[in-house]
């Protein structure tokens, strides 16, 4: 695996679609479905995001409900790694750690299985897109409760003008921020 180029960042860049006005007035939704759709794309990502939890010694992937599933699910696999789903709130059947949040267009709610993390863990985080960073905020929260560690966090999409980067600084302590392309 090797690092990503400029052009699988313009390949991927040209796979996702602006939806203005989605799912609220005013929201600009990078829609990642041309993407997915396109096998050449999908497994550049793929590949890219593996190369970044093996470069920064994760021993798990936590993906998150539901676009970050379909990217962290191949991740783990390519990665040689485990998968950890993080969901929203009412769907793990097992004993949960749950933490609320704030995100662009609404709130939510999500659950990890404390037990499938251990304190030997380095866990990176994989979803399509950062926005405000509230997702991922309470997804290092949820990873810390259950007593793992942050290897990072690997996005294709970092929407920069939200700032994000900025709300996650502490959540992070130190641990990588990865944005493959930042709009
Ligand atoms: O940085 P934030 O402001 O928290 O926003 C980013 C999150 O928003 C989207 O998920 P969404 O909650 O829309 O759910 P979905 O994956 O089920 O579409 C996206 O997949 C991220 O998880
Ligand atoms: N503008 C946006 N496009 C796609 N996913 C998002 N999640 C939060 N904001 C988003």
């Amino acid at each position: 695996m090797t690092s990503t180029t400029e052009s699988t960042r313009e390949l991927l860049l040209s796979r996702i679609r602006d939806v203005a006005d989605y799912p609220k007035p005013g929201v600009m939704f990078k829609d990642i479905t041309p993407l997915l759709a396109d096998p050449v794309a999908f497994t550049a990502l793929t590949d890219a995001l593996a190369e970044l939890c093996v470069r920064h010694g994760a021993t798990k992937v936590v993906g998150l409900e539901a676009r970050g599933f379909i990217l962290a699910a191949p991740v783990a696999v390519r990665a040689g790694l485990g998968f950890v789903p993080v969901r929203k709130a009412g769907k793990l059947p097992g004993a949960t750690l749950s933490q609320a949040y704030e995100l662009e267009y609404g709130t939510a709610e999500i659950e990890i299985h404390a037990e499938d993390l251990t304190a030997e863990d380095q866990i990176m985080v994989i979803d399509d897109v950062l926005a405000t960073g509230g997702t991922a905020e309470a997804s290092l929260q949820l990873i810390r409760r259950a007593g793992a560690r942050v290897a990072g966090v690997a996005v294709l999409m970092e929407l920069g003008f939200l700032d994000g980067r900025a709300r996650l600084e502490s959540g992070l302590a130190g641990a990588p921020l990865e944005a493959l392309i930042r709009v």
